[in-house]
């Protein structure tokens, strides 16, 4: 699989979501031995949504990967307790936290007592960020070795939603929503430039209700929030099963890998 060829796309197709959970755990547990050999240790964020169920199915089974390695933070979380049923720290924890040997110190959570302050929470989760990303002058954001994100109907990803004035966040690395379409309405979010500066990113797509929207994003021309992650120096990759496929157009099928 070329994971390496930066500024590269791959849409990788599943026949069922089980045999994409497959092939996403291959990737993931790749791409984690990578770059324990290059920096040992493995910086990834996650997304809530779909996600985290996809990600978990094999991977938690997985004895290969030092998850004692891996550094986690979330691409988006939403202002709620963290035992809350839309924390996005919850989901991930009852499908994957719960089932392998990540140090729960290596989990980096949304502030908990900041809840009640998006713009202090997304501060404070910079500040977090900053204690694992050196920063150089000429690379002023955090570059993580794999951002894992999901897209909902409407085309947004994190919790970058369409028409709204963050997706022109240029300077920050986290930033607060107090209006998010999809409730709840308080969220902190991984920025564009974060997004960007990734040395891989991968989206998740699953599913019939996937359809239009994949659609829109892979076939058409548009600046939808899912359209506007292009690592600059990164892979780009989808993940996607047959039944979020089956809107496409045969020029993009043609385009299509099978793992
Ligand atoms: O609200 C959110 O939605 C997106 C997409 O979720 P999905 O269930 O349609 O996969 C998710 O990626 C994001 O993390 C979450 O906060």
């Amino acid at each position: 699989m070329p994971l390496h060829t930066p500024g590269t796309t791959h849409i990788y197709t599943f026949p069922s979501t089980g045999a994409l959970s497959e092939g996403l755990d291959r990737y993931v547990a790749r791409l984690s031995d990578e770059a324990i050999k290059r920096h040992g240790k493995f910086t990834v964020a996650l997304s809530g949504g779909s996600l985290p169920k996809q990600l978990s199915a094999v991977l938690k089974h997985n004895q290969e990967v030092d998850f004692s390695k891996w550094i986690v933070y979330f691409a988006d979380e939403r202002c709620v307790p963290l035992e809350h049923e839309d924390s996005n720290y919850l989901l991930a924890k009852t499908e994957l936290f719960d089932f392998v040997p990540i140090p729960r110190e290596n989990i980096h959570t949304i502030d908990p007592s900041l809840i009640d302050d998006p713009q202090e929470a997304a501060e404070d989760y910079i500040s977090q960020l900053a204690k694992t990303f050196a920063t150089k002058d000429s690379v002023r954001f955090p570059v993580f070795d794999l951002i894992l994100l999901g897209v909902g109907p409407d085309g947004h990803t994190c919790s970058l939603f369409p028409g709204h004035p963050l997706l022109n966040e240029a300077c920050e690395w986290v930033a607060s929503i107090l209006d998010s379409p999809k409730p709840p309405p308080r969220r902190i979010t991984l920025t564009f430039p974060v997004l960007n500066h990734s040395h891989h990113v991968a989206f998740v797509a699953a599913g019939a209700g996937k359809q239009d929207m994949l659609h829109q994003l892979l076939d058409l021309p548009g600046h939808l929030p899912a359209q506007l992650v292009k690592p600059i120096t990164g892979t780009l990759s989808w993940f996607i099963d047959d039944a979020a496929a089956a809107k496409l157009t045969s020029t993009t099928l043609q385009g299509l890998e099978r793992l």
